[in-house]
């Protein structure tokens, strides 16, 4: 926990915790004044759980929001510079007012702008992991944004909750909170349906049925969706993930009491075999109550969705691969490819059946199985047919062209195909991520990155103008 790199925040009681708040939460919807009692209360609460032992990191958007009032700008611009300016202008005073009310509390904050090409590179990757972890273990709370005046539309987050799981997932967090303007994921929309229940625990993401119409606002870009997205991403890396009302900041403490309470002493003693033997493990087991917390369990717990962490999570370079990089193109495998990955095995040019899109050495595409190979072209053009399921992420050795023309050959036939073999495999297993069920994205043919799809998609319902308005 007190380690830099890739080490976990993790401690036996102390939690590591992201708590990400949208522009809905920071600044009033209409006025776009900053809404200073929920800004105060996650100030006493990110303190109240620093003098608990715990790691704070708070994602905060709003910097348009504020530039927005700066500049007295009633609607956000179509324009994407003038987004990136308004951003620019709101965030030094979003900071600012940041730090005066952590200063009354004499908690030391910083700054930390990403964007997702910081996040693609691994050495800025792991360079921000170590910054953010120094920041942790000097006491300081790290105040984490998309940098947007760098973000152009191709290469951006978006929205703030799929940059608040990615941070999560990169220093190991315990939990992520996606504070929102209502306490809870339900079956059906409340509103509409007197009847709608709560979902007050999701372990299985995949079998999710919800109602996403609710939360999100005509500031922000994110919505229920959007946090499904993060959740999944977060969940699959070990980060348990809590959706909750932003109104009543204090309700944190009491989750966080009642995530520890459930985390039994025997899946401690898991967790802390696993991180010794520099491995992973998640703990939380919501049947298990250690005794010595009872009493936390007898707190009342307020309503929130908790989204239970992968038994199995995907992290540090795995972790990257998947979902810190944005894929050149895919290669379509067999099944007998496929089988052999899952044995730990890297990836042979004979188990290739096709390729699409344009990119060198070293860089991401997908890895998609095929249910069925063709012996010649069909009209398509294409070496399969029927279903193509994506099943992982992976850096290769070779570029696409070159894999054209080494496919479905022996390794051994390399040299004489392209003139050289600097590998046998088209991939090494340490440059295979394949996805964890939870991770597995929803859309697996969209030419995007599959959360970046799925987050445009939402944007596209929550922006209120054309198409710079998704900044
Ligand atoms: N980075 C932008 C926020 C992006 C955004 O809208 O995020 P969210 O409010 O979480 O949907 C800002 O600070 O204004």
């Amino acid at each position: 926990m007190e380690g830099h790199g890739e080490v976990s925040m993790r401690g036996p009681r102390s939690l590591g915790v992201v708590i990400k708040l949208g522009t809905s939460s920071i600044v009033d919807e209409k006025t776009h004044e900053p809404l200073l009692s929920i800004l105060t209360s996650i100030v006493e609460t990110a303190v109240r759980l620093r003098k608990d032992g715990h790691k704070v990191i708070i994602v905060s958007s709003g910097a348009i929001g504020v530039g927005l009032r700066r500049m007295d700008v009633d609607r956000r611009p179509k324009h994407l510079s003038k987004l990136q300016a308004l951003a620019a202008i709101g965030q030094c005073r979003l900071m600012s007012l940041w730090d005066s009310l952590f200063t009354h509390l004499r908690q030391p904050i910083a700054q930390i702008l990403l964007t997702r090409n910081d996040i693609a590179d691994r050495s800025r990757y792991l360079n921000a992991q170590n910054t953010i972890h120094e920041l942790l273990d000097m006491g300081v709370i790290p105040i984490v944004n998309e940098n947007d005046t760098l973000a152009v539309s191709e290469i951006k987050f978006g929205d703030n909750d799929t940059l608040s799981a990615i941070t999560a997932a990169m220093v190991h967090a315990d939990v992520l909170f996606l504070m929102t303007d209502v306490d809870c994921l339900y079956d059906k929309n409340p509103r509409t349906n007197p009847d709608a229940q709560p979902i007050e625990v999701v372990d299985d993401i995949g079998q999710l049925v919800a109602d996403v119409s609710q939360a999100g606002s005509s500031l922000g870009t994110g919505g229920m969706s959007t946090k499904i997205v993060a959740a999944r991403l977060a969940t699959s890396a070990g980060v348990t993930t809590v959706i909750t009302r932003s109104s009543n900041p204090g309700n944190i403490v009491k989750i966080v009491k009642h995530i520890q309470a459930s985390r039994s002493p025997a899946s401690l003693a898991t967790q802390a075999n696993a991180e010794d033997q520099g491995g992973a493990s998640t703990t939380e087991d919501p049947m298990s109550v250690s005794t010595a917390s009872l009493a936390d369990l007898t707190v009342s717990t307020p309503l929130h969705t908790r989204f239970l962490p992968s038994p199995h999570p995907v992290r540090d370079r795995y972790f990257w691969i998947l979902h810190g990089l944005r894929p050149h193109g895919t290669i379509y495998i067999d099944a007998g490819a496929h089988k052999a990955l899952t044995g730990r095995a890297g990836l042979l040019p004979v188990g290739v059946v096709d390729v699409e899109g344009t990119f060198a050495q070293q860089e991401a595409v997908r890895i998609c199985v095929v249910e069925k190979k063709r012996s010649t072209p069909g009209e398509d053009g294409k070496m399969w047919e029927g279903a193509a399921t994506e099943v992982g992420r992976a850096l290769v050795n070779y570029a696409s062209f070159e894999i054209k023309q080494i496919k479905g050959h022996q390794s051994t036939e390399i040299k004489s195909l392209i003139g050289y073999a600097d590998s046998e495999y088209i991939a090494q297993r340490e440059s295979i991520s394949l996805f964890s069920r939870e991770s597995r994205p929803a859309t697996p043919s969209r030419e995007a990155m599959p959360e970046i799809a799925e987050v445009a998609d939402a944007a596209e319902g929550s922006a209120d103008e054309g198409e710079g308005a998704a900044l």
